[in-house]
């Protein structure tokens, strides 16, 4: 099992590139089998382990899926299998995103239900409510949810409970075929959601109101394969901008959207960190002392809940108490105790952690509990005094491309060994086999 040895101290200084977004290009490569005509070019694709189960999910489906050099090229006409087994849920949820574009082209769909995880129970009841406003009937059981349609799905009023992101994609993808308008209210407003909305529309659909609480979708009666290139990982970039701000170091983050960013830069702001936009990214630099600040995640616009534990890195090193909440996920502290072994000092009370700052940040040895809480971890230790050295790499691998390669371009004296202690080059990361 690979490792990441990291040893503190090193200031971080230089560019470093953002990749596209994970969660943008798994929700387009899932809508690119409602097309029923012509072939799917998505660029900017991120090497991630996640890419790869989305693509051997389509594969399965018996849709022609070629991933190289950064695009990923479907061709779906065919007549799809209308399933995706547990063995790829269980390695991504998002695979649930499959559901509704079988059920909107083919009436059918049979997809493993998704588990809890790390940070949370995480049902999909919204999802399934919705594809039953719009007709079809859902059953659930043996593991398996099945929703069923005769005919085509008809256009319905929606409301979500809580707007969530996965729910607001997969009735958007199932509701661009269906017969009539649908609208979706209190819908999330993630950039993400938009990247996607725009892939539909470019694909033939009429999708309005991506970005904002109310969508409105109206149905036709066929998609065609586009062309499409996935926004910027406003994650991976916040990522970064912390790696400035926890280093006190000068880094530009080239292809960072700052509108994407908006909380996040409005809390580093606050600690005292200097952001200024600059060609088409963002320079971060850190202070000499940072000072304590306060968050509380939120959908989008607020504070992402994918930045809680890289900003929880941050706020160790800061002067003063700060408190994070929880808002969005009921389980998202599993890195608590593994900061704790670097010597942090903070308590959980609910759903808020109170940290008392700062931490004699230490070195120590550290698993990651889900891809957010390794960057973390990684991001303690280039703070930290001594080695630090982070396992459970299966996690970073789902969401980060060569983090310790650009984090060891930006100065940071890290490197990636496998379970014989030989360093493990970016090229030699085999995305797929940390999966299985
Ligand atoms: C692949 C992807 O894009 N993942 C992101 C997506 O996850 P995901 O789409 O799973 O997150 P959701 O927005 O759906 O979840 C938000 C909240 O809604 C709840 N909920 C959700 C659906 C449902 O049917 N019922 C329900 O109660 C969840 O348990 C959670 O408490 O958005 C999350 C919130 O920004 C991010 O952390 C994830 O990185
Ligand atoms: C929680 C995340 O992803 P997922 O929803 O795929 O688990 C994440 O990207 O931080």
């Amino acid at each position: 099992m690979d490792k990441i040895i990291v040893r503190g101290g090193q200031q971080l200084n230089g560019n470093v590139h953002v990749e596209g977004a994970k969660n943008a290009v798994l929700p387009v490569i899932a809508a690119s089998i409602l097309a029923s005509e012509g072939r799917s070019v998505i660029n900017d694709v991120p090497v991630l382990a996640d890419v790869y189960t989305i693509n051997e999910v389509l594969r399965n489906m018996d849709a022609e899926v070629e991933f190289n050099n950064n695009k990923v090229i479907v061709d779906a006409s065919n007549d799809l299998k209308t399933e995706a087994p547990f063995e790829y849920v269980r390695k991504m949820r998002a695979s649930v995103l499959v559901l509704g574009p079988l059920l909107a082209r083919f009436g059918h769909a049979n997809v493993a239900m998704p588990g809890g995880c790390a940070i949370g129970s995480r049902p999909i009841d919204l999802h399934l409510k919705g594809f039953e406003a719009m007709g079809a009937e859902v059953h659930v059981g043996n593991g398996f949810v099945e929703a069923r349609v005769n005919g085509r799905l008809k256009g319905a009023k929606i409301y979500l409970d809580v707007p969530s992101v996965g729910a607001t994609e997969n009735i958007m993808m199932a509701a661009t075929l269906a017969d009539g308008v649908t609208t979706i209210e209190n819908a999330a407003k993630e950039p993400e959601i938009v990247d996607l909305a725009n892939f539909l529309n470019k694909m033939g659909a009429s999708v309005i109101g991506a970005g904002t609480e109310t969508i409105r979708i109206n149905g036709v009666e066929t998609l065609y394969g586009t062309e499409h290139s996935i926004i910027p990982d406003r994650i991976e970039a916040g990522t970064f901008m912390i790696a400035a701000a926890i280093t006190g170091g000068n880094i530009l983050i080239e292809n960072a959207v700052s509108e994407h960013l908006r909380p996040l830069i409005a809390k580093l702001r606050e600690m005292g960190v200097t952001i200024m936009e600059e060609g088409n990214g963002l320079r971060v630099i850190g202070p000499d002392a940072l000072k304590s600040t306060d968050i509380k995640t939120l959908p989008h616009p607020g504070f992402p809940t994918d930045m809680q534990s890289q900003m929880m890195a941050l706020m160790l090193c800061a002067h003063g108490t700060s408190m994070i909440t929880e808002t969005v996920f009921e389980n998202r502290f599993m890195h608590v105790e593994e900061f704790r072994r670097m010597n942090a000092k903070m308590k959980i009370e609910g759903r808020s952690v109170i940290i008392d700052g700062p931490s004699e940040l230490q070195g120590a040895e550290v698993a990651a509990t889900d891809l957010r809480a390794a960057a973390a971890l990684i991001l303690a230790g280039l703070r930290a005094n001594g080695l630090t050295r982070v396992t459970e790499l299966k996690h970073l691998d789902r969401g980060y491309v060569n983090f310790a390669g650009k984090l060891a371009s930006l100065g940071a004296d890290i490197e990636r060994v496998d379970g014989n202690g030989d360093v493990v080059k970016p090229f030699e990361i085999n995305y797929v086999a940390e999966l299985s």
